[in-house]
């Protein structure tokens, strides 16, 4: 999908909300456990609640890869069943030296190679240009280098000042743009650390953060919005378990719609107000 398509998806949707398929298999409603595959009916249902109402589904990799060989079917027969329209992200948060990130990159974005094929991957930037440009190769795939990320832990490295007074993560920015440009480059802003979002445009002016840690991470849309929004949008807002897991009887994906739709509702009024 290219940025355009995106912002499109984004302004018929009036939404620019990620779903987080984060499905554990403990947390699941136990009326599903008994089907052949219990994770693929939980994302089939979230799916179908919730596809007109967000841009963008992102399986956080972890959650299949903890199942062994059923996970990796789960997800790949997930993958399968997001709608073309919607931007779909391997949250793997990969990252190798050169010939190690191209077998990552092909294991996501190669469906013949391994039955994948990803819109985009999180990448870990810290290994540098080499360990982020085989995924780049890969004609009309992103890249979402974790930058600022949601965590309290972030801040250890993230936000350390180099000896010449710029913070880690904004050197990560200012380095890693040259890599590739805002059609093919996105970076992860956790929603936590909104106050920096200001800062962060004035480097990243034109690229398009993913955005997770609003909901249960307590992260704020207003500000995510007021200070991320560009042009073309330019944010994926994700939430997770305040979506997935809004109820964990048989009416959960009727109460995932519904968390859902008061984002949207929400998003609808700050594209109104904050699209430049
Ligand atoms: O900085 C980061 C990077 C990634 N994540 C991931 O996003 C979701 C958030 O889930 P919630 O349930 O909405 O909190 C999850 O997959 C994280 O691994 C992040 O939270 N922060």
């Amino acid at each position: 999908m290219t940025k355009t398509e995106l912002f499109n998806q984004i302004k018929t949707k009036k939404s620019y909300l990620c779903v987080g398929l984060d499905t554990d298999i403990k947390k699941i409603p136990k009326h599903l456990l008994s089907s052949e595959d219990p994770v693929f009916e939980f994302n089939k249902a979230i799916i179908d609640a919730t596809s007109d109402l967000c841009v963008s589904y992102k399986p956080n990799i972890a959650f299949y890869e903890a199942m062994g060989p059923k996970g990796w079917q789960s997800l790949a027969k997930t993958l399968e069943y997001i709608p073309k329209d919607c931007f779909s992200i391997a949250d793997a948060k990969r990252g190798d030296i050169g010939n190690t990130s191209s077998l990552y990159a092909r294991a996501f974005f190669d469906k013949s190679a391994s039955g994948m094929s990803f819109d985009s991957i999180t990448v870990a930037p810290y290994m540098g240009k080499d360990s982020v440009s085989p995924f780049l190769e890969f004609e009309n795939k992103w890249v979402i280098l974790l930058a600022l990320t949601s965590n309290e832990g972030g801040k250890d490295f993230q936000n350390l000042e180099l000896a010449e007074g710029t913070e880690v993560y904004k050197k990560v920015l200012e380095v890693s743009k040259n890599w590739g440009d805002s059609e093919r480059l996105m970076y992860v802003v956790g929603a936590t650390r909104a106050e920096k979002l200001r800062e962060i445009r004035a480097i990243v002016p034109d690229s398009f953060l993913l955005v997770p840690g609003v909901g249960a991470q307590g992260g704020s849309l207003f500000e995510v919005s007021k200070y991320g929004m560009n042009a073309t949008c330019g944010l994926l807002v994700n939430s997770s378990r305040g979506i997935i897991y809004a109820s964990s009887g048989e009416d959960f994906a009727e109460k995932a719609r519904e968390e859902a739709q008061k984002i949207q509702t929400e998003m609808a009024e700050y594209l109104d107000q904050f699209l430049k």
